[in-house]
């Protein structure tokens, strides 16, 4: 029990630390915060919250994966290399797949009430 609650500790100190040390992480909270915001305020249905939040959840865990991966890398590969371009490249991507899908179940989502209410 403790042991867990004690690696609960170091995974939320990981959180922390890749906000401190990446720019696109910050970027993902302030998104995160302005999306659960205006779900709010547009009172999501329960399925239209299911769809916002593993969006959100994919984003965060791939940013914070790619983040490992670049940290590993850099030790694997201290100078420039081929495969660390690759590798990084291709974590890189995966972030980016999910940040894309995320922005159109976002559009999907919020366009039609953000239209109706302008409108
Ligand atoms: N050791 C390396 N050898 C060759 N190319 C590299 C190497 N390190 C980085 N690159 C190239 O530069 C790009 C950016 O690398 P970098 O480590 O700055 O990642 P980043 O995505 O900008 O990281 P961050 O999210 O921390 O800003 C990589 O996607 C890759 O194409």
């Amino acid at each position: 029990m403790k042991r867990n609650r004690v690696g609960f500790n170091y995974a939320i100190r990981g959180i922390f630390t890749a906000l401190q040390t990446e720019y696109n992480m910050k970027i993902h909270f302030v998104v995160m915060f302005v999306t659960l915001f205006a779900g709010l305020y547009f009172q999501l249905s329960v399925f239209e919250w299911l769809f916002v939040l593993i969006a959100i959840g994919f984003v965060l865990a791939f940013e914070l994966m790619n983040t490992a991966i670049e940290l590993v890398t850099n030790q694997l590969f201290p100078g420039q290399h081929e495969d660390a371009k690759r590798i990084k490249d291709i974590s890189a991507a995966s972030v980016l797949i999910a940040a894309v899908f995320a922005a159109i179940v976002g559009t999907i989502i919020f366009a039609p009430k953000v239209i109706n209410l302008i409108s």
